[in-house]
């Protein structure tokens, strides 16, 4: 591991220097144990800690197939769906890993009695197997997390409507959060020059994810001029929703629940804030019943905040908490986009007033390979930049997802694979100087 860092670290390094690199037999990796997915029975999910499920293991090295790619990982990032794993909800993913299993030979690599997670990852291509013309080793690289077979028609217009369409890392095996990862080359995009590992690292899911749900024609849309509710919006998948909306001359109604947080998105240039713990919001009277009131009182304190409007799109992810909210603030003819529900995967919402005011709920998952190659894009150009906070280990993964899954993180939490610090592979630095205030807007708070 250490000759490949070291030819990671050298500027005279070549690709056929890269490629006769020889590739150790096994590696250190964070991963999930099949044999545990039973320890937190009993437990609430508050309950059930990231840091004693998730272990830091030496794993054989994966046999590469045709159209993939072995990847140094110089760093990933910490996504909610690593945390799901980590707590096996809603389900255990040995479950995903087994069914990929039976679907040929190739796949049965993946049905493993551990399970490599990490769904982000920014670093250096060592091996492409056959078939692979695009990339090369040596190629500096991030890897977005769609994993498609594309033998059925139903996924040639939309990547993502494939029958076979896998969340790499969390569907599949052989994440990110690892010194070596295993990706299918399509996976692959060029990590933007102005930004070091762990920042090119952070974007990647989150960023491909609110660019489809938010911007998108296969999302809701947006345009100028809209209103858009974002809750969570210095988190993972807001502090990308609050930026897309920003840069589309669109206005956003930013939902957190500290000062801090606020601050965070005044300095990304949002000026509509709501502090729900602040203003009290309960929305539902409870465990059953939910609280109109409460949503009208919401709704007016938007209309406050944009002069009288209802929103146009409610970036939802929250779910089960803000769902009922989310359908009733909604303007006529608007548009509830959803891609999650942390809270709840019940929904429930007065439905007189999604038909009577001819609102629609739209499902979006990820991104498309063409969607998340344009998010990446977007940050290559410096018009939307990583929302990096705090950095870990590898050691330190668990605490890491513990931090997310407790919500004490701000935007991203990055994680140091391969790279010894942070800091390393900027490779423009003069566009970095350009863009170093936004880079560094979440860092170490
Ligand atoms: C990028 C980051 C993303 C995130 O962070 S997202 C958040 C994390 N992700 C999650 O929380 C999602 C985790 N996944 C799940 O909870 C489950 O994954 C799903 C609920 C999404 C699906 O569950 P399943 O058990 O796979 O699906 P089924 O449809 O209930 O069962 C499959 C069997 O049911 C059959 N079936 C499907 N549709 C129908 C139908 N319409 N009528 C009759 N049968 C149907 C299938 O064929 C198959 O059958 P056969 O088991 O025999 O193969
Ligand atoms: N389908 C897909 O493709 C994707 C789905 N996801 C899913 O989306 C969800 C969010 O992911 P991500 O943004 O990365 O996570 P983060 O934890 O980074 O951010 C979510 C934010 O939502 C807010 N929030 C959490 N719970 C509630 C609640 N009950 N009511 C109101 N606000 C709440 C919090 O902000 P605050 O406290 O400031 O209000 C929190 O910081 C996860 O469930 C994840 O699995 C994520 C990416 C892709």
């Amino acid at each position: 591991m250490k000759e490949i860092l070291d030819a990671i670290q050298s500027p005279d390094t070549t690709s056929a220097d890269f490629a006769a690199l020889s590739l150790p037999e096994s590696y250190r990796a964070v991963t999930v144990h099949k044999d545990e997915t039973e320890m937190f029975a009993g437990l609430s999910t508050k309950e059930k800690d990231p840091r004693k499920s998730l272990h830091l293991d030496e794993v054989p090295l994966p046999e590469l197939g045709p159209g993939e790619a072995l990847v140094a990982v110089m760093a990933s990032s910490v996504n909610y769906n690593s945390v799901w794993t980590s707590i096996f909800e809603p389900l255990p993913t040995f479950g995903f890993l087994e069914r990929y299993g039976k679907l040929s030979e190739l796949t049965k690599r993946h049905d493993l009695p551990y399970h490599i997670i990490g769904s982000d990852l920014a670093g250096v291509v060592l091996r492409t197997g056959p078939g692979v013309n695009a990339w090369k080793p040596g190629d500096e690289v991030v890897a977005h997390c769609l994993s498609v077979e594309l033998e059925s028609s139903d996924g040639h217009n939309d990547t993502m409507l494939d029958p076979e369409q896998r969340i790499w890392g969390f569907e599949t095996n052989f994440g990110g959060l690892a010194q070596i990862a295993l990706v299918k080359s399509n996976q692959l995009m060029p990590k933007p020059d102005h930004l070091s590992w762990e920042e090119a690292a952070a974007p990647g899911l989150v960023n491909s994810t609110a660019y489809r749900q938010l911007v998108s024609r296969n999302g809701a849309g947006m345009k100028q001029g809209d209103n858009v509710l974002i809750w969570g919006a210095s988190g993972g998948l807001g502090s990308y929703a609050t930026q897309f909306a920003l840069a589309g001359g669109a206005t956003p109604i930013c939902v957190v629940s500290s000062d801090q947080k606020a601050d965070i998105c005044r300095s990304m240039g949002a000026e509509a804030i709501i502090d729900r713990n602040a203003e009290g919001y309960r929305f539902w009277k409870d465990e059953n019943t939910q609280d109109p009131k409460e949503w009208k009182r919401f709704g007016k304190r938007i209309r406050e905040l944009t002069g009288g409007e209802d929103v146009d799109i409610v970036f939802e992810h929250p779910g089960r908490e803000t769902f009922g909210a989310s359908v009733y603030v909604t303007r006529k003819g608007g548009t509830i986009v959803t891609c999650a529900s942390t809270s709840g995967y019940n929904h429930e919402y007065d439905n007189r007033y999604l038909w009577m005011s001819l609102k629609r709920i739209i499902g979006s998952h990820f991104a498309n390979y063409r969607e998340a190659w344009e998010a990446n894009r977007l940050v290559a150009k410096g018009k939307i930049h990583p929302t990096l906070s705090k950095v870990y280990s590898l050691e330190d993964t668990g605490q890491a997802a513990y931090d997310v899954h407790r919500n004490l993180h701000q935007g991203k939490v990055g994680v140091l694979c391969l790279a010894p610090e942070e800091g390393l592979g900027v490779r423009d630095h003069e566009m970095r100087a350009k863009h170093i205030d936004a880079i560094s807007r979440f860092r170490n708070i």
